[in-house]
C-alpha cells in the first residue's frame, strides 16, 4: 500500500463512505494517517460503582445479577434492562432497540462495561454501554482515540480504516537511522502507529513528539533552505559605506540629542556587515516599545539615500507616517541633507495622488513615507534599493513582497516593536536575519502600572491633574470611540471631563474617524504639549512618539490583549521622567485578572509576549494565515519551544554533514504540504 493512494483502496470504504472522508480532507493514506486524534479517551482504569462520577464516562466490571429482559415500550421501541454488580454497588444495564443484547449477556458471568453514567430513581444506569467479555477486553480496555467526524462517519469507521493500513503502509522516514538513534527518536512507522493507538501514555508521548519535530523540521530546513539559496542567487545591491558616507552618518548621529545604545550601535553593525560582505540585507529589527529603532531606519534610509538609491518605510497607520515624515525632513533638513521625501498617505484628491506618484516613478522622490496604499499597482519606482516595513504582523509576508517586487533585489528591513519570542521568530521569520535591540536607552525608569477598578476613577483623574500641574501630558484611552452602553467610549469621556475636572485644562480627542487634518493638527499641539490630556482610540497604539506624556489610562482594559496592552503602555515612559500606567477594570475573572498581574508585574516586552502566547496560544495573533506556512497540525509554538530547538539542531546537523539526500526528502514533503495549501 503507498501513502499516496486513494482511501478507495481500504476495505470497508466504498464511493459513498469515500465522499463522507473527503469532506474532513481525507483522500489520501497518509491524508487518513495524519487525521490525528484530537482527544483520547481514558479507559485504563477500571472504576467502582461506588465512585463514578455522574455525566461523564466509566469503565466498570461487573457481574450480571439479573437475566436480562426485553420489553417492547411501543411499535418502533424496545428496551433490554439487566443489572450487573461490583464489590460498591450495582448499576443498571439499558440497551434500546438492540433485543439480540439478551442472548449475549449471560447471568452470572463478568464483563466489562464502558458508557456515560446516569442516575435515574436512585439507580446508576450506563445506556447503550459497550461491552466485553473478561477475556477478551482489547477491544474496550486502553486509551482510545477520537477524531473528528463528519454526518455519516463514526469513530468506529476512522478507527478501522486507520488500523487496517497503519501496518501495511511503506513509510519511507527521511530521518535515517542513525539520526533516530543520535536524538533518541520514534521512527516515524513507530510514532504513527502509536499516535492513533497508545498501549501507554509514555508511548503516546514519544510518537507525538516525533511528528511535531517532524512538523518543524519541515519548515525550519525549507526556510534555511531558501536563505541559502537566497544568498546563491541574488546579486546584492551594492551600498558603499564609504568615508564620505560614514562623515554624512556621524554627522547625523551626532546632532541627536543623545548617545546611541550599545545595543543599537550592535543592530548598525550587523547591516553595515551584510552591506560590506554583499549580502542583500533581509533582517528583522526587533525591540521592545522605545527601544529606539526609529533612528536606525533613518541611518539606513540616508545610506540608500547617498548611494543614488530610492528607499520607502511602510507604516501601519497615518499619524505614524506622518511623525516619521516630521522627523526626518526635520533631522535632514538641519544637517543640509538635500533628498526630496514624499508623504504617502490619505491623498486629498486623486490628482495630487497621480502626481505624486509620478513623481515616485521618475525619480523626483528619494525616500518616501507610506501608509500600505504604497503597495497599490500603480505605484512604481525608480530605482529601489530599501523596503523598511514597521510594524511587520500588521501587514504579513505578502504586502512585504509586493512592496519589495517594486525594485530589483532592494534590501529589505522589517521592523518589529511585538517583542517575539525567539522561538516564534525562528518560525515566523526563518527567511529572515534577526537582529534585536535588547537594553532600552539610559536613564529610563521602568513604568509604574496598577490595574484598579473605577471606583478609583476620581483619584486617578486628581492624579493626572497633578502630573499636568508639573508640566507632563496624559493619554486617556478608550476601547471604542461612540456611546456604548457597555464601555466607556472616548466621546463619551471627552464631553465629560472637559465640563468636569479638567475643564480648565487643555484637553482634546483623537480617533479615527476624525478627518486627516483636524487629526494631524491634535496631533501636532500634543506634540507641542499645547494639549495636555488626550483622549483617544487606540489610533495611537503603535510608535506615537511624545516623551513627555507619562499617563497612560486605559479605560475596559480587559477588553485589550496582552500584547496590545504593553504597545498601548509603551507610549509612556519615552523620557526620562517616571511614568505610570493604569489599567481600569470591573472584571474580576480570574483570567482578566491573571492577564492585568502580568502587565502590573512586568516591563517586559519578551516575558509579556511569552505569557500572552501561553495564556492564548498563538492563533491567528501572528496572522498564521497570512505568512501561507504549511498549518502545523500538532505543533503548537507557545507549548512546544523544546521540540522546536531540537528541530533546529537537527536541521544544522543535517545541512553541516552535507547528508543532500535526507535535505532533499524534507523539502518535498515540505513542498508537497505547500502545493496542498495553496490548492485548497
Ligand atoms: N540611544 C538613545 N538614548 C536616548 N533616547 C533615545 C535613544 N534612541 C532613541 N531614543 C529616543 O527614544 C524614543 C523612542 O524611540 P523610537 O521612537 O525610535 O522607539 P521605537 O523603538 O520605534 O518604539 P515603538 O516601537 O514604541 O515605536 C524617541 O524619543 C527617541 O528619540
Amino acid at each position: 500500500m503507498d501513502v499516496n493512494d486513494s482511501i478507495i483502496h481500504i476495505k470497508g470504504i466504498g464511493t459513498a463512505k469515500e465522499k463522507l472522508f473527503n469532506i474532513l480532507n481525507i483522500f489520501t493514506i497518509m491524508d487518513l494517517i495524519e487525521h490525528y486524534p484530537i482527544t483520547y479517551e481514558d479507559r485504563t482504569q477500571i472504576q467502582l460503582t461506588n465512585e463514578v462520577v455522574l455525566g461523564s464516562k466509566a469503565l466498570l466490571k461487573g457481574k450480571i445479577i439479573t437475566s436480562p429482559e426485553v420489553r417492547k415500550i411501543r411499535n418502533n421501541l424496545n428496551i433490554t434492562k439487566a443489572i450487573a454488580q461490583d464489590e460498591s454497588g450495582q448499576f443498571q444495564l439499558i440497551w434500546y432497540n438492540t433485543p439480540y443484547m439478551k442472548n449475549s449477556i449471560v447471568l452470572g458471568e463478568f464483563y466489562y462495561f464502558y458508557g456515560k453514567i446516569n442516575r435515574t430513581h436512585g439507580q446508576i444506569q450506563i445506556e447503550m454501554p459497550e461491552y466485553a467479555e473478561i477475556n477478551n477486553n482489547k477491544k474496550i480496555f486502553g486509551i482510545f482515540p477520537k477524531y473528528k467526524l463528519t454526518k455519516g462517519l463514526s469513530q468506529n469507521d476512522i478507527r478501522k480504516s486507520i488500523n487496517q493500513v497503519i501496518n501495511n503502509v511503506d513509510i519511507d522516514d527521511y530521518l535515517n537511522n542513525d539520526l533516530v538513534k543520535k536524538f533518541e527518536l520514534y521512527e516515524l512507522k513507530q510514532a504513527y502507529k502509536h499516535i492513533h493507538f497508545p498501549e501507554s501514555y509514555r508511548q503516546l508521548n514519544t510518537a507525538r513528539d516525533r511528528l511535531i519535530l517532524n512538523e518543524f523540521l519541515e519548515t525550519q530546513l525549507a526556510f534555511k533552505y531558501m536563505k541559502n539559496e537566497k544568498l546563491k542567487n541574488s546579486n546584492a545591491l551594492r551600498f558603499s559605506i564609504n568615508r564620505e558616507v560614514m562623515t554624512k552618518i556621524d554627522r547625523l548621529v551626532n546632532s541627536l540629542p543623545f548617545e546611541l545604545t550599545l545595543s543599537q550601535k550592535n543592530v548598525l553593525d550587523e547591516l553595515y556587515e551584510d552591506l560590506r560582505n554583499d549580502i542583500p540585507i533581509n533582517r528583522l529589527i526587533q525591540g521592545d516599545v522605545g527601544s529606539g529603532k526609529t533612528i536606525l531606519a533613518v541611518i539606513m534610509l540616508l545610506i540608500c539615500h547617498l548611494n543614488g538609491y530610492q528607499g520607502v518605510i511602510m507604516v501601519p497607520t497615518e499619524i505614524l507616517a506622518e511623525q516619521h515624515y516630521k522627523y526626518i525632513e526635520s533631522l535632514f533638513s538641519r544637517l543640509e541633507i538635500k533628498a526630496n521625501i514624499a508623504l504617502m498617505t490619505k491623498f486629498k484628491s486623486s490628482k495630487t495622488r497621480l502626481e505624486t506618484l509620478s513623481k515616485v516613478s521618475s525619480g523626483k522622490y528619494d525616500l518616501i513615507i507610506a501608509t500600505h496604499g504604497v503597495i497599490q499597482r500603480d505605484v512604481e519606482f525608480l530605482n529601489l534599493g530599501l523596503v523598511i516595513t514597521d510594524e511587520q504582523h500588521r501587514f504579513g509576508v505578502k504586502q512585504r513582497k509586493q512592496l519589495t517586487n517594486k525594485g530589483k533585489n532592494p534590501h529589505v528591513i522589517v521592523m518589529s516593536a511585538t517583542p517575539i519570542p525567539r522561538t516564534i521568530s525562528l518560525s515566523l521569520y526563518g527567511d529572515l536575519d534577526i537582529s534585536t535591540i535588547n537594553v532600552l536607552p539610559a536613564g529610563r525608569k521602568p513604568i509604574q502600572t496598577y490595574c484598579v477598578n473605577t471606583t478609583y476613577r476620581n483619584r486617578i483623574y486628581k492624579f493626572i491633574d497633578e502630573e499636568i500641574n508639573k508640566g507632563r501630558q496624559a493619554y486617556i484611552l478608550c476601547p471604542s470611540i461612540e456611546i456604548n452602553e457597555k464601555l466607556n467610549s472616548a466621546v463619551e469621556i471627552y464631553e465629560s471631563l472637559k465640563k468636569g475636572i479638567f475643564k480648565d485644562v487643555s484637553i482634546d480627542i483623537l480617533h479615527g474617524k476624525i478627518n486627516n487634518e483636524e487629526k494631524e493638527k491634535t496631533m501636532r499641539l500634543f506634540y507641542e504639549n499645547k494639549i495636555k490630556v488626550l483622549i483617544c482610540t487606540t489610533v495611537v497604539e503603535v510608535g506615537i512618539n511624545v516623551p513627555n506624556a507619562t499617563i497612560m489610562l486605559i479605560e475596559n482594559a480587559e477588553r485589550f490583549g496582552l500584547a496590545q496592552l504593553h504597545q498601548l503602555r509603551g507610549r509612556v515612559g519615552r523620557g526620562n521622567e517616571q511614568s505610570y500606567c493604569m489599567l481600569l477594570t470591573d472584571n474580576k475573572s480570574n483570567t482578566v485578572q491573571e492577564r492585568m498581574n502580568v502587565l502590573v508585574q512586568s516591563t517586559d516586552g519578551f516575558y509579556i509576549s511569552q505569557r500572552d502566547l501561553e495564556l492564548r496560544g498563538p492563533g491567528d495573533y501572528f496572522g498564521f494565515n497570512q505568512h501561507g506556512l504549511p498549518g502545523f497540525k500538532l505543533a503548537d509554538l507557545s507549548k512546544h519551544q523544546d521540540i522546536l530547538l531540537t528541530a533546529n539542531n537537527i536541521v544544522e546537523y543535517i545541512m553541516e554533514s552535507g547528508n543532500k539526500d535526507i535535505e532533499f526528502k524534507i523539502l518535498d514533503v515540505f513542498n508537497n504540504k505547500l502545493k496542498q495549501i495553496s490548492m485548497n
